[in-house]
């Protein structure tokens, strides 16, 4: 039977040394499943909000109140609920939770709990995560997005835009862009050694940017492209998350590293000779959160051509999915399962964003653990792309190699690997 039988949550610690929630669930039958609440740095305000409380040393950063959420209220709540069905399950959660954002309970209790009784249920069914996840439905091996610099509030602001990513985006297979990828990394590597700005990684394993301008790191990008034998734009291409909504409020835009401010046109321009210069396929929150207008007008400029993600602009949400893609905000979605707090409500805002021809991308969070899950995700959900981070940092690699073992478990050539339009469809 698999039916839920008890849930008990631990303290556990991510990979920025902060405590975090992990939720084990056990079925009637034995299955058991693990989940494991992510943490973002930058976080868009609609965020389910994470249950952070006073624990004297930890300023603040403890999760005991999530604990003893899913102790006290959660576990109680499930047991005897059937772990096949992960709607009911979510909406026993939402419902116990009783506010728009699972402020009471808290989203990393609600997520981690949620992605728990997932695992237990594919292990009850004896199916890989993936697997389970495709419910019978097509998949597909997801393009990877991956950071070669890291900047914003995954690297003390050391520049503006927060992600300088590679897409391989002609690669035959996961295996072949993480290959490409690597290479690119290195190359990046070894050329900040040289010019004596190499100073360790960021949050997510990109290089640490000790550049002097966007722009620097951007050409740092495209000789680290060259270097490893590549053509810029043809087998490599630039993806950036520019996550405007750290720096631009109320139509104002406050670069740092050029000490400027730019009004909202201004900051689209701005973004717009880049990509004219560089080879952008791909741009993430190009413009603040409240700036829905200023996110139309970029889209409707480049959006035939360049894929244009909302993150902290949609922060995993069906509805507001809905409404973009009615307004013509952005073209494509970030779907991070914490964002929204439960697995059902991450799935429906994929599933929106397909119906709405938009591209969608699982993401990690910048504080993540072993937790491989969103590979996953990724692959199950037919999501097309997956954002993990870097190399050089096992919480990311753990993540790209779960990728690699799901591969091989493909018959070779029955899975054609998309770019970022989605062709090979
Ligand atoms: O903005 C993002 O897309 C993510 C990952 O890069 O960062 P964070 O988890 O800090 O929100
Ligand atoms: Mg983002």
């Amino acid at each position: 039977m698999s039916t839920i039988r008890s849930i008990h949550a631990r303290r556990i610690w991510d990979s920025r040394g902060r405590p975090t929630v992990e939720a084990e669930v056990t079925l009637a039958d034995g299955a058991t499943g693990r989940g494991i609440a992510p943490a973002g740095a930058s976080r868009g305000t609609r965020e389910a909000i994470e249950l952070r409380d006073g624990g004297d040393r930890l300023g603040g950063l403890d999760v005991s109140q999530a604990l003893a959420g899913i102790r006290d209220e959660i576990a109680p709540a499930l047991r005897g609920i059937d772990a096949l069905k992960q709607e009911e399950v979510d909406e026993r959660l939402i419902g116990l939770d009783g506010t728009v954002n699972k402020a009471r309970l808290g989203g990393n209790a609600t997520v981690a709990v949620s992605l728990a009784v997932l695992h237990a249920a594919a292990a009850s069914s004896g199916m890989p995560l993936w697997r389970y996840c495709a419910g019978g439905q097509p998949v597909s091996i997801p393009l990877p997005e991956i950071q070669i610099f890291g900047g914003g509030a995954h690297a003390g602001r050391r520049t503006d835009v927060q992600d300088f990513m590679v897409v391989a985006q002609r690669a035959q297979s996961f295996a072949e862009a993480l290959e490409i990828t690597a290479e690119i990394y290195r190359a990046a590597g070894s050329l900040m050694a040289e010019r004596g700005r190499l100073q360790g990684v960021a949050d997510e394993g990109g290089w640490w940017p000790a550049f002097d301008s966007n722009e620097e790191a951007l050409d740092a990008l495209v000789s680290a492209i060259e270097r490893a034998g590549y053509t810029p734009g043809h087998e490599a291409a630039i993806s950036l998350d520019i996550a405007a909504s750290e720096f631009g409020r109320n139509g104002r835009y406050r670069l740092a590293m050029e000490d400027r401010e730019l009004d909202s046109d201004g900051m689209a321009e701005y973004l717009l000779r880049w990509c004219e210069r560089y080879p952008i396929v791909s741009v993430e929150d190009p413009l603040a959160e409240d700036d829905p207008d200023g996110l139309a007008r970029f889209t409707a400029s480049v959006g035939d051509r360049m894929q244009v993600i909302g993150d902290d602009f949609l922060v995993t949400n069906a509805n507001l999915v809905e409404r973009a893609a009615a307004n013509g905000n952005v073209n494509a979605v970030l779907i991070k399962v914490n964002q929204a707090g439960t697995v059902s409500e991450a799935k429906a805002a994929c599933a929106a964003a397909k119906r709405a021809g938009f591209g969608t991308i699982v993401s990690a969070r910048s504080g993540e653990t072993e937790d491989v899950a969103i590979a996953h995700l990724a692959v199950g959900w037919d999501s097309g792309q997956l954002k993990v981070g870097s190399f050089a940092r096992s919480e990311r690699m753990a993540k790209w190699n779960e990728v690699l073992r799901i591969e091989e478990q493909f018959e070779a050539g029955s899975v054609g690997i998309r770019d970022v339009f989605g062709r090979g469809k």
